[in-house]
């Protein structure tokens, strides 16, 4: 076979790509008028007023989502099939579809297409009807380079360069959609069905986060009236980490999806305790203490009931009414039973009217219910009550205590759970992160919470069974994607297995693993995977996607301080973003010494602008910089119970550079 020569080559190629670049050009002009074309729409055709309102908010996203951002890509690949009939000849996958007005032609197929599943998919081992796979690279908006991969097995197994660009490129901002680049093994859990409840355990930077978001981005395409209806929410680790990912799901066109923090949904803590109370207050045998305690607040009726109507009195026995409550307890929702037992009672007493000859409809029965007797007989019998009225009791009486927990909690745990110091009133009192989650479990036994269509939960190590519990039955009708990393737990309830993260959740769900890593240059992985035999003995060592030869430094300094400075002066000198990671109660220290210095930085949270961040290590986690200083490894350790998960975390935010800086001896695990 006689080679091409070079200049021919270079020629073809650059026909081919202004071909490509005509194909942008001839996309944008289409994405302009579909846009035009919604603006021109008009809602007015709306019967009423609400429908009218409706309408326009919904015209007004979908002019948003035409957007043309000149900065991001319409198309970043192209399918060549191999001649069946059944697929288009070519197909160009991009953020989404712009099609050609006059015939309808597409131009550009949205990712999440089910059709575009094979620019992610297709290979020699099933090239699903497809020749040629295309990607392309662009710089800002402008199309520069293509990249051919045959599906045949021809090709040789080179890694392709526009995706090494793309993971390597310096991180500037909040995070980005990898849409373009997305692997087949995080794919498969990008598109998988709406129904299933999938659980990702990943090591840092394999893409965990992303493969969430844009599985909430594919569901809400795929399906989109149902979730519309139902919701979708996203569950981070903190307000840093959802500031830091807000901007990937509108990137993607979609604008609606809520997230939160635990603390969002549940209530912010307003009072500390010690790990080993929070601990107990966590585990899931406080689930059937709640409900018992709940449940003991229904007393025994010890009388009958009188009901007076005009002239005449219908009596009921207190065994009726015994019977009556005994069948309903713990049998629905608390505050269901209220109503029930009162229509339930409000019966019985129809029932006598009838014998004496009366003929009394609905609603006679309903204005019964309502009547004083029978209020007055079921706040005796059925008190109202709120969460925060059943946990002050129960954390404050010894006996409700003892009762709710006789046969779950021994006499040490009753004692460890119980205040120390007691509040004056359920209103007075101040309430724990793991106080909210038990609140949030009462709530839900008293009125049943709402149940979104799907949920994806970050960092799901972290989480307790009781804030777990809470979680899933706000998904309880629909599905979840939980993603976490067992060796980052650093909670004092984090979990030790997926398994049972799914059973607290109360979800049957798929557990599958997500090896490669994406951010973290190998050496550093390498050097942060030391302490996994520590934090986390059962997972295998993470391997990475990048090489990063001289990604990492090691230094014993004598003044920690001023080479933390000159650390950050110089990472400051490079491209990208740099992340000085340090012990919490070292945070004013550190900040000072930068300002002293001349150095422009903010705190991690203050303000996202900055090119220099201070991050207490307390919320580094989900985050990362391409270049990380890790300052006094020992510190980190030993703040805290999970002190070496915690520094896991810290040593693997580095995307392209990690320098750790120590005075004190390294903790020995991570010694060598
Ligand atoms: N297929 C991909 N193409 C390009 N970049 C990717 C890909 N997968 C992941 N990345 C990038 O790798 C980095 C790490 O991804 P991500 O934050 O989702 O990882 P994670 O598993 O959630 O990490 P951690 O456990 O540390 O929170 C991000 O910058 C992400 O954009």
């Amino acid at each position: 076979m006689s080679a091409v020569p070079p200049d021919v080559e270079e020629a073809a190629e650059g026909t081919v790509l202004a071909a490509e670049q005509a194909h942008l050009a001839v996309s944008r002009a289409a994405l302009r008028r579909m846009r035009e074309h919604a603006r021109g729409l008009s809602a007015d055709m709306a019967a009423d007023a609400v429908s009218r309102d409706l309408l326009e908010a919904a015209l007004d996203r979908r002019i948003e989502a035409l957007a043309d951002h000149p900065d991001t890509p319409l198309f970043f690949g192209r399918m060549d099939s191999a001649g069946g009939d059944e697929l288009p000849p070519t197909m160009y996958v991009g953020r989404r579809h712009v099609h050609d007005g006059e015939v309808g032609r597409p131009l550009v197929l949205d990712w999440r297409a089910p059709v575009a599943r094979a620019f992610y998919q297709a290979g020699p081992a099933d090239p699903m009807g497809w020749r040629q796979r295309r990607r392309f690279g662009f710089q800002g908006g402008r199309l520069t380079a293509f990249e051919d991969e045959p599906l045949d097995g021809s090709a040789a197994d080179a890694v392709s360069a526009i995706l090494t660009a793309e993971i390597e490129r310096p991180r500037t901002g909040p995070m980005r959609d990898i849409v373009a680049t997305i692997q087949p093994e995080q794919d498969v859990i990008v598109r998988a069905d709406l129904d299933r409840t999938l659980c990702v355990q990943g090591a840092p930077g394999t893409g965990k986060t992303a493969v969430g978001l844009h599985r909430a981005a594919y569901l809400l395409f795929t399906h989109r009236e149902r979730l519309a209806r139902s919701g979708v929410l996203i569950v981070g680790p903190s307000r840093a980490f959802l500031s830091y990912i807000s901007a990937v799901l509108p990137a993607l066109g979609e604008m609606r999806v809520e997230q939160a923090t635990v603390d969002d949904l549940l209530g912010a803590a307003t009072a500390p305790e010690p790990a080993e109370v929070a601990a107990l207050k966590g585990d899931a045998r406080m689930a059937g203490v709640l409900r018992k305690a709940l449940w003991l607040h229904v007393r025994k009726p010890e009388e009958g009931l009188l009901v007076p109507r005009g002239a005449a009195r219908y009596r009921l026995a207190d065994h009726e009414v015994r019977e009556l409550v005994a069948e309903l307890r713990g049998s629905t929702r608390y505050g269901s039973g209220r109503a029930v037992l009162a229509q339930r009672l409000a019966h019985r007493i129809l029932v006598l009217m009838e014998r004496r000859g009366e003929a009394p409809d609905d609603r006679v029965q309903d204005a019964v219910a309502r009547s004083r007797p029978v209020k007055q007989a079921i706040d005796q019998v059925w008190p109202k009550l709120t969460p925060e009225q059943v946990l002050f009791r129960l954390l404050s009486d010894t006996d409700l205590l003892a009762a709710a927990a006789r046969g779950v909690l021994d006499d040490a745990e009753q004692e460890t759970l119980r205040w120390a110091k007691p509040y004056r009133s359920h209103r007075s009192a101040k309430w724990t992160a793991a106080d909210r989650a038990l609140l949030d479990e009462l709530a839900d036994l008293i009125e049943r919470t709402p149940s979104l269509g799907h949920l994806v939960v970050d960092e799901a190590q972290d989480l307790s069974a009781m804030q777990l519990r809470a979680l899933g039955r706000r998904c309880a009708t629909g599905s979840a994607t939980v993603l976490g990393d067992l060796a980052q737990g650093t909670t004092p309830w984090a979990a030790r297995s997926w398994a049972d993260v799914l059973r607290h959740l109360d979800k049957d769900g798929q557990v599958t693993e997500l090896a490669l890593g994406f951010r973290v240059p190998g050496p550093v992985l390498d050097y942060a995977a030391r302490l996994l035999p520590a934090i986390a003995p059962g997972l295998a060592a993470p391997r990475s996607f990048r090489l990063g030869r001289d990604a990492l430094t090691v230094r014993r300094v004598p003044d920690p301080a001023a080479a933390t400075v000159a650390a950050a002066r110089e990472a400051l000198a490079k491209e990208g973003t740099t992340g000085l990671i340090v012990a919490d109660d070292t945070v004013p220290a550190h900040a000072a010494a930068l300002a002293a210095a001349g150095l422009d930085h903010a705190v991690l949270g203050a303000d996202a602008g900055h090119r220099l961040l201070l991050v207490p290590v307390s919320q580094a986690k989900g985050l990362e910089y391409d270049h990380v200083i890790v300052v006094e490894p020992a510190a980190i350790a030993g703040a805290e119970t999970a002190g070496l998960a915690r520094l896991y975390v810290a040593l693997t935010r580095a995307v392209s550079t990690l320098t750790v800086l120590h005075r004190a001896d390294l903790p020995a695990e991570l010694a060598g």
